[in-house]
């Protein structure tokens, strides 16, 4: 198969789709890879190590779009990449298209395939292809909102340690998931006092096994939430329901209520975001003020450390890569069914139930389509 390598082009994203090493993989199962030009040098990955794994460069992503019979990328594509796509042509990056009606449709228009990361679910149950890059914004959540209650950051000037003698920030983190228990471990290891909030009784279970009386675990209802928000100096946001939009669990008044100069940082935006008053930022600006909280939510948060993230996730993305190369989407996606369970939009169809409802499709049951 003829497979092609875009360049990034959201705000400030230097992750790239494949790596050298990922392009052997396929150049060594007998695919082509075409890779743009300069798509990994900001990371450390020359267009030298490209062509040494065998890849070709190209100049223009138009080229590479209208040559490739999959383009594997890493965030949604942006308007021009979306009117580059073309029908029957494989699209496999992360899409969350739930909160993002005008991409939708886009993509629906494209007649492509288009296989989100965000949705593939894996044997052992999960996302295997979301959880490397909730890992990293997990970890990262605290940094950035341990940064951001800095005083020249706007924050109240508040370290979240604390020193001997004066006791430590309160973190709050609603969703305990893979976001969730990365930030948690981050939490613990500065020193914060920290509550987790979860609906899940049985992963509060395991963390409490793992942390005992270091942390608290809530159950996670309105009211729970409030109690937490309220008292907290850092809220991180990390719920997902699959595929869907995220539940506002925290509502505009409960910010208003919150300390002055305390950071909220909504991990959760890319699926719409978890706090009412939320909506996407990017690295080059990533935070905005609303009644004196200071509101970070980035929806590429990995991009920050772009080089970890892109081995990170080509970790967990090249096994699929490999079955739709080898296979082609129909036979690869028969063949899988945590696969299939990535495709959101196919041949100008909405294939994921979640976003056909939550953006007024008929849904199409993908094995309608698979031949
Ligand atoms: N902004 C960014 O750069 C990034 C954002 N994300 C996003 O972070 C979010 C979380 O991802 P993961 O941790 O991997 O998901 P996950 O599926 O591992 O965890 C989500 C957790 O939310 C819990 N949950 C659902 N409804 C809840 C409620 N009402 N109250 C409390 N908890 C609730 C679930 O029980 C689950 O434990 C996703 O939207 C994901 O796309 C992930 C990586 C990067
Ligand atoms: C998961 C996601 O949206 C990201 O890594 O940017
Ligand atoms: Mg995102």
């Amino acid at each position: 198969m003829l497979v092609g390598v875009p360049k990034e082009i959201k705000n400030q994203e230097s992750r790239v789709g494949l790596t050298p090493a990922s392009v052997k993989e396929l150049v060594l199962r007998g695919h082509q890879v075409l890779v743009q030009k300069n798509a990994g040098v900001a990371i450390g990955l020359s267009d030298a190590m490209y062509e040494g794994a065998g890849a070709t460069i190209i100049d223009a992503a138009s080229e590479i779009f209208a040559r490739a019979e999959m383009i594997v990328k890493v965030k949604e594509p942006q308007p021009e990449e979306c009117a580059m796509l073309r029908k029957g042509q494989i699209l496999y990056t992360y899409l969350h298209l739930a909160p993002d009606p005008e991409q939708t449709k886009a993509l629906v228009e494209s007649g492509a395939v288009c296989i989100a990361y965000e949705t593939i679910t894996g044997a052992n149950g999960g996302l295997p292809l979301l959880a490397p890059m909730s890992e990293v914004a997990g970890r990262m959540s605290i940094q950035a909102g341990a940064a951001h209650l800095e005083k020249s950051k706007g924050g109240m000037g508040l370290l979240l340690g604390g020193v001997p003698g004066v006791a430590p920030g309160h973190i709050a983190i609603i969703g305990a998931g893979v976001v969730g228990t990365n930030a948690l471990q981050m939490a613990v290891g500065i020193g914060a006092r920290v509550t987790i909030l979860d609906k899940n009784i049985d992963r509060l279970r395991q963390l409490d096994l793992i942390y005992g009386n270091r942390i608290s675990t809530m159950y996670s209802n309105a009211h729970s939430i409030e109690e937490a928000v309220l008292d907290a100096d850092l809220v991180i946001g990390g719920v997902l329901v699959p595929g869907a939009a995220a539940p506002k669990l925290v509502t505009k008044d409960m910010i208003s209520r919150m300390k002055p100069g305390a950071v909220v940082v909504d991990v959760a935006i890319d699926q719409g975001g978890c706090f009412e008053t939320s909506y996407a930022t990017t690295h080059e600006k990533p935070t905005y003020v609303i009644d004196g909280v200071i509101h970070y939510c980035v929806a590429n948060m990995p991009g920050a450390v772009a080089r970890t993230s892109t081995f990170a996730l080509n970790n967990a993305t090249i096994g699929h890569a490999l079955a739709l190369a080898d296979k082609g989407w129909q036979k690869a996606l028969k063949a899988n069914p945590h696969l299939k369970n990535g495709l959101n939009v196919c041949l100008g169809h909405v294939t994921y139930e979640a976003v056909a409802h939550g953006l007024g499709y008929t849904y199409v049951d993908p094995d309608s389509l698979l031949g």
